[in-house]
């Protein structure tokens, strides 16, 4: 038997599609089940994911139909979107969940986002680097971004796909060519790095890490992922060999991750956590909290180069503002030159994808 349930005093059919969820009046109109909800429904922002089904999509999902800041909540994937939306609008927690399949649905996914989490696209397998996932990646993003460019062009980006060094500055490149380019709200997501760096420094100072702020700056791949030890908080010192072991280990993290699970993808489950936490940064900003600061990678005039992570406060445009590195020691001087180098090569790249 189908399931039932009173709507305006008329009793009303859920439609066995969820897809999107439909009340089916007696009449044969169709009542959405969103406009339903949106008499009593809690205020709160509209997201989108895109790459939902995926390893980090799926994971990520559900964290956001948890989040109270949440009032509309987007899957959009090219595979899978029902089965995982279907599974989602389950939970009793605020959001309301639509499910989009395909090119054909991406704008319907994207009308009316105030935030669009992007973890669309091929992960490493144990031997690549983030740069071998170019060729595939460099494609959905740009094809993505010419639809945000149409469909939404004021919303918040946090873009998650590699390699992110990358895949922003396609971003850019794709929404200058549209007109929309609004460098505040594209942020290159580089969460993961400073979750990581937090965990590894309380290790090793024996603390938890929920007390520990560690900045990572530069990029995301290698050695552009530069973690700011003599800026760490609370305030401490690390030997010679633990600087290097830290920096070593928080630069390799995904390598570490992408080794382990021997060819089944990279990190996932971290990294659904880490963009949860910065996405739910980006709309306590766009709600006007004050004081929101986290790490990502944006456009930037702190170096000589026209994308840089550093800590950025997010506020009701995105980026409202972009700290200064502040005082460096050699170690981290040096590291900066490299990581420096790296990045200038791949910012070019994604650059020129676009522009040749
Ligand atoms: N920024 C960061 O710190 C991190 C980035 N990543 C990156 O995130 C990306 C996704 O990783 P996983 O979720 O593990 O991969 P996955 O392969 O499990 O999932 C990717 C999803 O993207 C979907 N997809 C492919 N083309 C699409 C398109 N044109 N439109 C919409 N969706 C599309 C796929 O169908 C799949 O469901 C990878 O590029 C990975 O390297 C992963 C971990 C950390
Ligand atoms: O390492 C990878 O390929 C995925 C990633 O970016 C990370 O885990 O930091």
């Amino acid at each position: 038997m189908e399931p039932s349930v009173e709507a305006n005093g008329r009793i009303a059919r859920i439609s066995a599609h969820l897809f999107p969820p439909n009340l089916q009046m007696e009449d044969g109109s169709a009542l959405r089940r969103a406009d339903c909800r949106a008499k009593g429904g809690a205020p709160g922002f509209k997201v989108a994911i895109l790459g939902a089904a995926g390893g980090i999509g799926q994971p990520l999902a559900m964290l956001m139909k948890m989040n109270p800041l949440v009032s509309v909540l987007h899957l959009y994937d090219v595979v899978n979107a029902p089965g995982v939306t279907a599974d989602i609008s389950h939970m009793d927690t605020g959001a309301v969940v639509r499910g989009f399949l395909g090119q054909p649905q991406l704008e319907s996914a994207l009308t009316g986002m105030d935030l669009l989490i992007i973890p669309a696209g091929v992960p490493r397998k144990p031997g690549m680097t983030r740069d071998d996932l170019f060729n595939i990646n460099a494609g959905i993003v740009r094809t993505l971004c010419e639809g945000i460019a149409k469909a939404c062009p004021k919303a918040i980006v946090n873009l998650i796909s590699n390699p992110v060094n990358s895949t922003v500055p396609i971003a850019a490149e794709v929404f200058k060519k549209a007109g929309t380019y609004d460098p505040k709200r594209l942020l290159g997501v580089t969460m993961l790095d400073v979750v990581r760096a937090n965990t590894f420094v309380a290790e090793v100072l024996g603390l938890d890490p929920r007390e520990v702020d560690v900045p990572v700056v530069g990029g995301h791949a290698g050695v552009t992922i530069l973690p700011l030890l003599s800026q760490v908080k609370p305030p401490c010192s690390f030997t010679k060999e633990e600087t290097e072991y830290l920096t070593n280990r928080i630069q390799n993290g995904g390598t570490e991750v992408v080794e382990a699970k021997a060819g089944a993808g990279s990190a996932t489950l971290s990294m659904a956590y880490a963009a949860v936490k910065f996405a739910d940064a980006c709309l306590r900003g766009l709600r006007g909290d004050a004081g929101v600061v986290e790490c990502a990678f944006v456009a930037s005039e702190v170096t000589e180069l026209p994308f840089f992570a550093t800590k950025v406060r997010l506020g009701r445009n995105g980026a409202d503002e972009i700290y200064q590195l502040g005082p460096l020691n050699e170690y981290e001087r040096v590291g900066l030159e490299k990581a420096k180098r790296e990045l200038a090569a791949s910012i070019q790249k994604g650059v020129s994808f676009i522009k040749k």
